[in-house]
């Protein structure tokens, strides 16, 4: 089937739809993906229902493209500018979708290089993978990190967990603590924001009403889990006071350690999401 494109909440979106019936949608502002849907209906994706769709703000859940730089590690805007920009849609094979930035006046004069950036959204019956390739077409190096921050929707976060991360060095940002971290199955109570060194084996996001895996290439060496708890929640302007309670984001990073690619030179990272 085609890409359609389409109004979401009054900003441009392109959909796709697999025969099967599983569903992307992704919006032009940051080629942020707002929906994913499996052919059994069920939405994947958390997006908040206060998130500002006005074209310049980063959007409240679905999956944020944080580059060149992550959180508030550096001069740029929180998680860097490719969230807050327009992207352009490219021509795609089957089951895909492909969306550009480039540099331009408004990248150059926050950061002054030259690059290109391709987010591919692949998607096959119950698993989605986004990819993103990194290409320096400048004539220095260029530096930079990125976290694909994936919202996942849960039914109910007092009633999920997070497998796969036992025995993985973890610095808690809350409590400014380094650890390895000793529970087998993450639960989430209150606020939780933490950096891990990214183990080489899928994590399982495990809910009663099912599984889902997630993977990341090895180019992400770190993966942040990030739930706001009630009291964040709350001063969320752009995310229901119990908005906490059904999101959970698992972020394939590389964030600890910049990239540096010479000119020409490119990178590639994804995160791959499966329904079990
Ligand atoms: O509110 P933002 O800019 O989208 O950031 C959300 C969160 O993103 C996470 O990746 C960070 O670990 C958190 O510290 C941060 O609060």
């Amino acid at each position: 089937m085609p890409i359609q494109s389409l109004q979401f909440r009054g900003q441009p979106a392109l959909a796709l739809d697999l025969p099967a019936g599983d569903r992307v949608v992704v919006a032009i502002h940051g080629a942020h993906l707002l929906s994913w849907t499996t052919a059994d209906g069920v939405e994947r994706i958390y997006l908040s229902p206060d998130a500002l769709f006005d074209g310049k703000s980063a959007i409240r859940g679905g999956i944020p493209v944080c580059w060149p730089q992550f959180n508030v590690r550096g001069p740029l805007p929180k998680h860097g500018f490719a969230r807050n920009l327009p992207w352009q849609a490219m021509p795609s094979a089957d089951g895909q979708l492909v969306m550009a930035l480039n540099d331009d006046e408004a990248t150059r004069a926050l950061w002054p290089h030259a690059f290109s950036l391709r987010l591919t959204v692949a998607l096959a019956p119950r698993q989605l993978r986004v990819t993103l390739d990194v290409r320096n077409t400048d004539a220095a190096p260029i530096s930079f990190a990125l976290a694909l921050h994936s919202y996942l929707k849960v039914d109910d976060i007092a009633q999920a967990s997070l497998e796969g991360l036992q025995g993985a060095p973890c610095w808690d940002s809350l409590r400014d603590e380094r650890f390895a971290e000793p529970a087998q199955a993450l639960r989430f109570t209150a606020e939780f924001d933490s950096v891990y060194g990214a183990p080489s084996a899928p994590l399982k996001l495990v809910q009663p009403t099912g599984t889902l895996q997630i993977a990341q290439s090895a180019t992400c060496t770190e993966t942040v889990v990030w739930n706001p708890g009630p009291i964040l929640s709350e001063k969320l302007a752009d995310m229901p006071d119990d908005g906490y309670r059904h999101m959970l984001c698992v972020e394939a990073a590389r964030i600890d350690e910049n990239i540096t690619l010479p000119p020409g030179a490119q990178w590639q990272a994804w995160q791959e999401l499966t329904v079990l």
